[in-house]
């Protein structure tokens, strides 16, 4: 079972190598034929040291004087070589080096932009350190034994030349050559099937490793506030026990492995000196010859560990390359269609869901999905807002992702002007819908650079007009640096109300025809939340007003609303204005009493953020309604 494991993944590591010179088969030419000149010349400097020893010095010694000439051809014939295997190593070098980190830096852009394609539901299956584990440790062990490989390839050439060679000097040092070569190389795949299991084993818990600590940063706070330091240490220090346990078992095998590697050819060389001085004496080589064995023994046995470090480390390119396929392979995607909505058209849209039924994908894939959402059906016309209202679990960020497309519908449409979004292109969704999360996420760069996030054709004047209409002006106007203020990691030096209004900036800057905000301001002051949102609901000149569909829980917003969609256990439950459906829906009234009960006691304890504003003239009368 082992050794059938071992085989299996010797082949597949060899299938690994195989896409490798595939993919890099210009600069892997180079490598190998370097490495090939390299091997060979190993040869021939064998002999030819073989030939000084017996016609230079040899008779030197016995005559008691050298040949210039001789001398000089030696020398020549030294130093040429010298000078061609350099070339052969650099070639090597150079080549494997460029194949190696060319591999790794093309897979770690395929893999990173694969997790841009792949599907919401895909990121909640597969947790962030592993992700960052694919893109980072698993890519570079795949690629690992590409180093060693055109070294590899150049002593498998130079190993049938030195076999030839010896049978064309003497047929019994061959045989020692026959003993010696096949034993090292039997002894390198022994060790590589030894070493399979224990790579694997350690490349898995470097992922899982790097999976808790990453988790543990995250959620810094809850395990700070909750005290779980010193359990949440323990988690992460028991499965650093396992790596370093596995690691170790790596290192032992390696020492118990290398001496013998570094034995063999010792041994080899000795059988050589033992056999040929028989041979020497029976006169059927000469001392040039003798020589010349000897010295290829001793000068292969380097190369030879080539192979085995290519065999030894396949099993980790197999364990590295398995898990950067999933990622690769891992299938979900959307496509999107061909069609676009007008852009010369900059009016808002409307939004239609019909019948639309949705489930999350289960943990298990076998198991079908529980329906989350349910012939739900609304439509939020050209410029006007719809408020989405509901208990906690009731489907309103589910309807937001629906929305601006992250998840598409099992059953029903959702379309955008008349179009199913399916049908329309990523470029078309992006520059038409945008969609503010609750949590907000901010980049480790400026404020301007968060806003704009490289979109072309985006000056200081749209910054400062969309961060006005987010009512986040005034707080980066007092920034130090304004707009080039860098706001730390996720946003660190901003309140939560702060980060807020700056991601609801970024989405308003590319001025998109549907907003979608899911609860997008619940840190921002209620009255700013208000004052904002009737900003985006009012037309000014050279801006049309936004379709809004938003996901409130505090009565000023949800009373500016043209309309309520009223949500209990995914389906629609009532729909109409704020005020019809507090007079005819209890469920609705109940759930916005406790909402404002709720938001008074918030109100009592934390306050918000930044004090709010006095509110446009008029606005008071629309929140009160
Ligand atoms: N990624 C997910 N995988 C599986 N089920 C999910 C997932 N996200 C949400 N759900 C389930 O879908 C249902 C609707 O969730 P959703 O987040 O849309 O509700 P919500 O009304 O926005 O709730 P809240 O007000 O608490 O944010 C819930 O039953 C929830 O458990």
């Amino acid at each position: 079972m082992a050794s059938g494991t071992s085989r299996d993944v010797l082949w597949r590591g060899l299938v690994v190598l195989g896409r490798a010179i595939r993919e890099q088969p210009r600069i892997f030419a180079v490598a190998a034929s370097s490495s090939v000149l390299f091997g060979l010349l190993i040869v021939a400097s064998a002999y030819v040291v073989g030939a000084v020893v017996g016609d230079v010095v040899v008779p030197a010694i016995a005559e008691g004087s050298v040949p210039t000439a001789a001398l000089a051809l030696a020398a020549a014939a030294l130093l040429g070589l010298s000078i061609l295997r350099v070339v052969g190593i650099l070639g090597r070098r150079l080549g494997a080096g460029y194949m190696q980190f060319r591999l790794q830096a093309a897979y770690r852009r395929r893999v990173t932009r694969r997790y841009l394609d792949l599907p919401l539901s895909w990121h909640q299956r597969n947790a962030t350190g592993t992700l960052l584990s694919n893109a980072n440790s698993d890519v570079e062990a795949a690629w690992h034994p590409v180093a060693p490989l055109p070294f590899a390839v150049g002593t498998l050439v130079m190993l049938v030349g030195a076999v030839v060679s010896l049978f064309v000097t003497d047929w019994a040092l061959a045989l020692v050559g026959l003993g010696v070569f096949p034993a090292l190389f039997a002894l390198n795949v022994v060790y590589s099937r030894r070493m399979a299991p224990r790579q694997a084993r350690a490349q898995r818990l470097r992922a899982e490793v790097s999976g808790i600590a990453h988790e543990s940063f995250d959620g810094a706070l809850v395990v700070k506030t909750m005290g779980r330091e010193a359990q949440e240490t323990e988690r992460f220090a028991a499965r650093a026990r396992e790596l370093r346990d596995a690691l170790v078992s790596v290192g032992r095998l390696r020492g118990v492995f290398d001496p013998m590697l570094e034995t063999l050819p010792g041994l080899g060389t000795l059988a050589v000196l033992v056999v040929g001085t028989l041979r020497l004496r029976q006169g059927a080589i000469s001392v040039a010859e003798l020589v010349s064995v000897a010295y290829l023994f001793t000068v292969l046995a380097f190369p030879i560990r080539a192979i085995g470090w290519v065999l030894a480390e396949l099993p980790r390119s197999v364990a590295g390359w398995e898990r950067v396929r999933q990622v690769l392979d891992a299938t979900g995607e959307m496509s999107y269609g061909p069609m676009t909505l007008d852009p010369a058209d900059a009016g808002p849209v409307t939004l239609t869901f019909r019948d639309v039924h949705f489930a999350y994908e289960p943990a298990e894939a076998h198991l079908p999905g529980a329906e989350v959402l349910g012939e739900v059906g609304f439509t939020v016309p050209a410029g006007r807002t719809v408020a989405l209202v509901g208990p906690t679990g009731a489907g309103k960020s589910t309807i937001t992702s629906l929305a601006v497309r992250l998840v598409d519908p099992r059953a029903g449409v959702v379309e955008v002007d008349g179009v199913d979004v399916r049908d329309l292109s990523a470029d078309s969704l992006a520059r038409t819908v945008a969609l503010v999360a609750q949590v907000p996420f901010v980049f480790d760069d400026s404020v301007r650079a968060n806003i704009t996030l490289d979109r072309p054709g985006l000056g200081d004047s749209q910054v400062w007009a969309a961060l006005r209409l987010a009512g986040a002006d005034g707080f980066v106007a007092a920034l130090p640096e304004g707009l080039d203020t860098r706001v730390g990691e996720r946003g660190t030096s901003l309140s939560g109300g702060q980060r807020q209004r700056l991601t609801l900036a970024r989405a308003l800057v590319g001025r998109p025809r549907l907003l979608v905000l899911d609860d997008a301001t619940s840190a921002v002051d209620p009255r700013v939340e208000a004052a904002i949102l009737a900003g985006l609901r009012a037309a000014e000149p050279g801006r049309a007003p936004t379709s809004i569909l938003v996901v409130a829980y505090r009565r000023a917003t949800i009373a500016l609303a043209d309309e309520v969609v009223y949500l209990e256990h995914g389906r629609v439950v009532a729909r109409g204005t704020h005020t019809d459906l507090l007079a005819t829906v209890p469920g609705y009234a109940d759930l916005v009493t406790a909402y404002e009960q709720a938001e008074v006691e918030q109100a009592q304890q934390q306050g918000y953020d930044e004090v709010a504003p006095p509110l446009a003239t008029g606005l008071e009368l629309e929140v009160d309604r």
